[in-house]
């Protein structure tokens, strides 16, 4: 795990350290800037074999400020570096304001407008670096002023000057992104040619959530952390839950003790569609199994028995006719977890089936068509309790949750603009049960405010995974970590996390079949 900050935390984190007075404003900002510059010179060593050209754009805040420290230490470095600042120099911060000065010690500032992008890549073809240093974690409000900045520095990129492509690097976050959603201020949907996107991004002490949801994965293309020497003050005064956790894999927990047996690990019960419909409950009841739950029973009606039976070896298979079955069937105590959903189907039977389950209060997954019925029907609804794990992707999310997914699709006019961390904080808070929110930014809530994200994105980007059935087999992860004792909001994201991994060890071509079975080289790679 590690930590994704707002940029509210992350300026408590900085005024704290700096009220301590173990360092200054001005140091922070010139740790920032050397952090940019390394981080450059690691990413393109041959920028940092020779001196070449850059241009710095800065912006009104802080962001601008470490723009001409960036400049400055070229400059050191014997590059030629042009300056253009946003904003009047007058109105700067102070820390931002010392580094002007020191910048106009060694060349000129000239004012960044909409059309200074144009005749300057025109002009300067050799231009290796352009530092977007505009707007930071301060970005309050949209720029539409800048914005054929913005296109323009694309289109340089892109190689439309002369065929010259600078490397972009953005200095925290790109300009235009919020950093506490990702979201573009302003702009809603896929009109991204307006906002930076650059070949690297640095932030400073710990990502961003912007730099995993929504778009701001796609603005900051690659993101790097500089250490600004904060790491003894993770966060004063913030509540644990309201720093958002990176799922990573480290300390995972899934190792088995030598002594247990079958039933230490769990029996889930997955249950099955009618005849015909009976694959997606297979996957998830395979992927629970292979997650390491003790045993995994298959539930199916009776028109599915012959079908099931023909397919099914390690996982066993139980007749689940209806809600009366299911209640016999759950007089077994050792059952600890249930997973409805999968291809269950739509009808009055099923409906009963997730009532009778959710009245039974055991831990319990409800994905696909079990979030259609609970979207159709209040009282079932009413029934989720804190064992539940809710496991919608976007369209199941708005049918259950529509108000709230209105407002996250709803333009930003400002920032903090409210993020799919909020989104889904304030779906679990009213399901009153863990929601894990699908996507290549996946996040996961709890009715208290936890809240983490699996991040299918950047070296992680997974997009073999948008097949059919991966929910599925996602649905049996989480099942199966519960069975093992995982509580709700743990088992979803580890199972998110693996789902991921999964997809990655395998590759190309991967079907939702392949994901249970690349478990075990997964496990490998965690040392398991
Ligand atoms: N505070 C610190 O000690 C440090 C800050 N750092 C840098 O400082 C940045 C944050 O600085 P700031 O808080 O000054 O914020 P920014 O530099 O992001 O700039 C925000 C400024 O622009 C204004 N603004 C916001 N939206 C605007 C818009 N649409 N049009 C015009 N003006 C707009 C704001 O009122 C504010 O003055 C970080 O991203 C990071 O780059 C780093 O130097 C590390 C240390
Ligand atoms: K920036």
């Amino acid at each position: 795990m590690t930590e994704l900050l707002t940029s509210a935390q992350m300026r408590a984190i900085e005024q704290a350290v700096i009220a301590s007075g173990t360092v200054t404003g001005l140091e922070l900002m010139e740790r920032a800037g050397h952090g940019v510059v390394g981080a450059v010179f690691q990413e393109w060593p041959t920028l940092a074999a020779t001196s070449h050209k850059a241009v710095v754009l800065c912006g009104p805040g802080n962001n601008g400020g470490d723009g001409f420290v960036i400049a400055r230490l070229l400059k050191h470095q014997g590059w030629d570096v042009d300056v253009f600042l946003y904003g009047d120099p007058d109105k700067l911060p102070p820390d931002a304001r010392t580094n002007y000065e020191r910048w106009c010690e060694l060349g000129k500032v000239e004012a960044l407008t909409e059309d200074v992008i144009d005749s300057y890549a025109e002009n300067n073809p050799e231009t290796a670096l352009a530092v977007d240093a505009i707007f930071g974690t301060g970005l309050t409000r949209p720029f539409f002023s800048l914005a054929r900045v913005q296109s323009k520095l694309n289109s340089w990129q892109a190689g439309s000057f002369h065929g010259n492509r600078p490397k972009v690097v953005s200095v925290d976050i790109p300009s235009g992104i919020c950093a506490d959603s990702g979201v573009y201020l302003g702009r809603t949907g896929t009109s991204l040619d307006q906002c930076v996107r650059a070949n690297l991004t640095v932030s400073f002490h710990r990502m961003k959530l912007g730099h995993v949801l929504a778009q701001g994965p796609i603005g900051a293309q690659k993101t790097v952390v500089a250490d600004i020497g904060l790491e003894n003050w993770s966060h004063p005064h913030i509540p644990p839950n309201d720093v958002v956790k990176l799922k990573t894999g480290h300390h995972l927990g899934l190792a088995k003790r030598a002594d247990s047996h079958k039933f230490s690990h769990g029996h889930a019960l997955v249950l099955s569609g009618p005849a015909g419909q009976t694959g997606a409950a297979r996957l998830a009841a395979r992927g629970a199994l292979r997650i390491g739950a003790g045993v995994v029973t298959v539930g199916s009606p009776k028109s599915a028995m012959l079908e099931n039976a023909m397919q099914l070896t390690a996982i066993m298979l139980a007749e689940v006719d209806g809600p009366q079955a299911l209640r016999r069937a759950l007089r077994d105590a050792r059952i600890n977890v249930l997973c409805l959903g999968p291809a269950l189907g739509l009808d009055a039977r099923a409906a009963k089936l997730v009532e009778v389950a959710l009245g039974a209060g055991r831990r319990t997954v409800l994905d696909a068509d079990a979030l259609t019925l609970l979207s159709r029907d209040a009282g079932i609804f009413a029934k989720l309790h804190a064992n539940c794990v809710l496991t919608p992707h976007v369209g199941e999310f708005k049918r259950l949750f529509p108000d709230i997914a209105a407002k996250l699709d709803a333009p930003a006019a400002t920032g903090p603009a409210y993020s799919k961390v909020d989104a889904t904080r304030d779906a679990a808070k009213r399901a009153g049960c863990t929601v894990l929110f699908k996507g290549p930014d996946t996040v996961i809530a709890s009715p208290e405010g936890r809240a983490s994200i699996n991040a299918s994105l950047y070296v992680r980007s997974a997009p073999w995974l948008a097949t059919a059935g991966a929910g599925d087999v996602l649905a049996g992860f989480i099942t199966g970590l519960m069975a093992r004792g995982f509580a709700p909001h743990d088992a979803a994201d580890t199972a998110a996390y693996l789902h991921t991994e999964c997809a990655l060890s395998f590759g190309a071509g991967l079907i939702a079949e392949d994901l249970p079975d690349a478990l075990p080289k997964v496990f490998k790679t965690l040392g398991l």
